[in-house]
């Protein structure tokens, strides 16, 4: 059997460590978006699962809310594929783990990269402890969500882009670029012939 979610809009993953500049890009698209034909509401997971109480209460070592993934699945579901038709504006799920989403929801998956010397200072700005500051700094080392985008995603939707913020016109270029690919995605109409989690088990069947 096979599930389509036809979508006028795209759905955009935006991960990467925390602190790379998910959310300041996230921001830019979609202010430079909001007159456009293709507007896009902009997720913030964290602060979605702080605001409906989509967690199991507040770990004090990690200093963050315990998410329950089915409460917060359950809610971006119908938000994202509304049973009424297809949603209205695009969306870009921000977002620092980017294997919690179902595969068919993500059309793009944009990973933030940040170099350690920079990215240790903008946590530490944050106030983050020392064993946060750590963790994410390995894990940007590491290139662990990189590596777990990569492996939750077709490797043709998964795109790489550096936010040092010492480059000038950066931000600006990246965003740029994403729009770019909206367009295309728009203009060949990809929402429409858009692979469900259903094709896709057909196509690995298939594929061996
Ligand atoms: N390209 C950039 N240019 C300037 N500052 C940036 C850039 N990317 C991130 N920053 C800064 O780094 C900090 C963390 O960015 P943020 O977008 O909150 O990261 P994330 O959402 O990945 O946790 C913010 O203070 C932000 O202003």
């Amino acid at each position: 059997m096979t599930t389509h979610h036809p979508r006028e809009f795209p759905i955009i993953l935006m991960t990467g460590t925390p602190g790379t500049g998910k959310s300041t890009h996230a921001q830019y698209l979609a202010s430079v978006t909001s007159t456009s034909e293709c507007k896009f509401e902009h997720i913030n997971v964290s602060e979605l699962v702080k605001e409906k109480g989509f967690h199991e209460g507040w770990d004090e070592e990690w200093k963050s809310w315990v998410m329950d993934e089915d409460k917060l699945l359950d809610y971006l579901e119908v938000l994202l594929n509304p049973p009424s038709g297809p949603a209205p504006t695009g969306f870009i799920i921000d977002h620092h783990s980017p294997s919690l989403f179902p595969e068919r929801w993500i059309d793009l998956a944009v990973v933030y990269t940040c170099p350690n010397d920079i990215l240790y200072q903008r946590l530490a700005d944050r106030g983050y402890e020392q064993n946060k500051i750590t963790e994410n700094v390995t894990a940007e080392i590491m290139q662990t969500v990189l590596e777990e985008t990569r492996e939750s995603y077709a490797e043709e939707i998964v795109v790489v882009l550096e936010s040092s913020g010492v480059v000038e016109g950066e931000m600006e270029g990246n965003v740029e670029r994403v729009q770019g690919w909206v367009e295309r995605w728009i203009e060949e109409g990809a929402g429409k012939g858009h692979e469900g989690v259903e094709d896709r088990e057909e196509r690995e069947e298939r594929e061996g």
